[in-house]
C-alpha cells in the first residue's frame, strides 16, 4: 500500500499533469481527485491522455473527502486554496501549487494579488540553500510560481556568490500558453495565439515580488512574454557584475557549485544554450551563462517545463521530501525528442 494522496483542482492543467505523475509514482496511491464545475464528469473527458484512470469520475471537493488522504495537492485558482487548506486537519500534509501561501510580505500580496493575505508556508523550491531540509520537516509547503522557478534558479547562486548586483536585475521570460490555465480566455484562443509572440503584464506581473523574495534581487524589471507553445518557459536573466573583468567561467562555476547535489538542475556544457523542448514533460531545469563584455552584463538563460518543474513536478518533488522519499521518485529527468 502506497501513501494515499489527493488532488483538488484535478481537472485543470496543473491538476492533469499531477495526475499523470501520480499514476506513474511507485509510492503513491490515488485518493480523492476533485474538481469544481467538472465534478461528476469522467476524468478522461477532460484528460483523454490518462487512459489508465478508466471510467473514474472527478470527485466533489469537500474538506472531509480530502482529509482521507495523507497528503493533498491543491491546484486551485489563486484565492481558493487558503480557504480549503484552513479546513484540513494539521496532520494532513498539503502542497499548494497556487500563490496563496508563497509571499512573506503582506504588503506585496496586497499590491499584486489583493484581498486578505493567508500567511506564508515553507517555500517549495528545494534547490534553495537549506530549503530541502525545511520542506522535509514541514506539513504545509507552498510550491513556487512557474516564472519564479526559472528566474530564481538562474539568479540566486550568482547573487549569493557576490558576482551580481542585486539592485540591477532584468528578467525577460517567455511562457507557453498552458501557464495561463485551461479556463478559456479571449487572448488565448488558438487563432489569436498561433503565429504570435506578445509581451503582457509588462512591469506589473504578480511574480515580481516572489522572484525578489526567492532570488535575493533587490530591484527587478520583469517582462513576461506569451509564446505559441503548449508548455515551456525560457527565462533570460541579466545582471550587472559586482566587479570588472568577471569571467563567464566564474559565473558557470557559481551555478555548478550551487547545483552539484541537485538532481534536476543541469548546467549545460559550454556553448549549449537551454531550449524548452529538451525539458518537455520533465522536472528538469537547464541553465547556461556568459558575461556580455560589451554591455557589462551577466546573462543566465534557463529553461523549464512550466507544468513540470514550474508546477506539478516541483509539487511532487516537495511531496517526496515531505514523505521521506528520494526527491526524484516518480519524476523524469531526461526529456523526449524530437
Ligand atoms: N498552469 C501552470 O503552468 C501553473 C499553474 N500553477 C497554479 O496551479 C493552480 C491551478 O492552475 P491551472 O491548472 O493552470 O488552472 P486551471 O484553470 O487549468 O484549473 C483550475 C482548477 O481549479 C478548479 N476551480 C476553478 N474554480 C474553482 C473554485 N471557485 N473553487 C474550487 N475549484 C475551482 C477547476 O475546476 P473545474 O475545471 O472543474 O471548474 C480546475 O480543476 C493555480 O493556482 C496556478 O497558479 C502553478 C504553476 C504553474
Ligand atoms: C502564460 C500565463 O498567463 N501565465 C500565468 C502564470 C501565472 C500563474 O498563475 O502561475 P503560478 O501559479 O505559477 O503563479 C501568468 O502570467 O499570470
Amino acid at each position: 500500500m502506497g501513501t494515499r494522496v489527493a488532488v483538488a483542482g484535478a481537472s485543470g492543467y496543473a491538476g492533469g499533469e499531477l495526475l499523470r505523475l501520480l499514476v506513474g509514482h511507485p509510492e503513491f496511491e490515488l485518493g480523492p481527485l476533485t474538481a469544481h464545475s467538472q465534478a461528476g464528469a469522467p476524468i478522461t473527458s477532460v484528460h483523454p491522455h490518462l487512459v489508465t484512470l478508466g471510467d473514474r469520475v472527478f470527485d466533489r471537493a469537500t474538506p472531509e473527502a480530502l482529509s482521507q488522504a495523507e497528503l493533498v495537492f491543491l491546484a486551485l485558482p489563486h484565492g481558493e486554496s487558503a480557504a480549503i487548506a484552513k479546513a484540513l486537519p494539521p496532520h494532513v500534509k498539503v502542497v499548494d501549487l497556487g500563490a496563496d501561501h508563497r509571499l512573506t510580505d503582506a504588503d506585496a500580496w496586497a499590491a499584486y494579488y489583493g484581498g486578505e493575505h493567508a500567511g506564508a508556508w515553507t517555500y517549495g523550491l528545494p534547490e534553495l540553500p537549506g530549503q530541502r531540509d525545511a520542506i522535509a520537516a514541514s506539513n504545509r509547503v507552498a510550491a513556487t510560481g512557474c516564472y519564479v522557478v526559472a528566474s530564481t534558479l538562474a539568479l540566486r547562486p550568482v547573487i549569493d556568490a557576490g558576482l551580481a548586483e542585486p539592485t540591477d536585475v532584468v528578467v525577460v521570460a517567455a511562457s507557453g500558453t498552458s501557464g495561463a490555465g485551461r479556463t478559456p480566455k479571449a487572448n488565448l484562443l488558438g487563432s489569436e495565439v498561433m503565429g504570435d509572440v506578445s509581451a503582457y503584464k509588462v512591469g506589473t506581473h504578480q511574480h515580481t515580488p516572489e522572484i525578489k523574495q526567492a532570488s535575493g534581487a533587490a530591484s527587478l524589471s520583469f517582462t513576461p512574454v506569451l509564446a505559441p507553445l503548449p508548455r515551456g518557459i525560457l527565462a533570460t536573466v541579466t545582471a550587472r557584475p559586482t566587479r570588472p573583468g568577471l569571467s563567464s567561467d566564474e559565473v558557470r562555476q557559481a551555478l555548478q557549485a550551487a547545483y552539484a547535489d541537485a538532481p534536476f538542475v543541469h548546467v549545460l556544457p559550454e556553448g549549449q544554450w537551454p531550449r524548452t523542448a529538451a525539458t518537455y514533460g520533465t522536472n528538469s531545469a537547464h541553465l547556461q551563462a556568459t558575461v556580455d563584455k560589451d554591455a557589462g552584463r551577466i546573462i543566465v538563460v534557463s529553461a523549464i517545463d512550466n507544468l513540470g518543474k514550474g508546477a506539478a513536478g516541483q509539487a511532487v518533488q516537495c511531496a517526496n521530501l515531505m514523505l521521506g522519499l528520494p526527491e526524484t521518485t516518480g519524476l523524469a529527468i531526461n526529456g523526449v525528442a524530437p
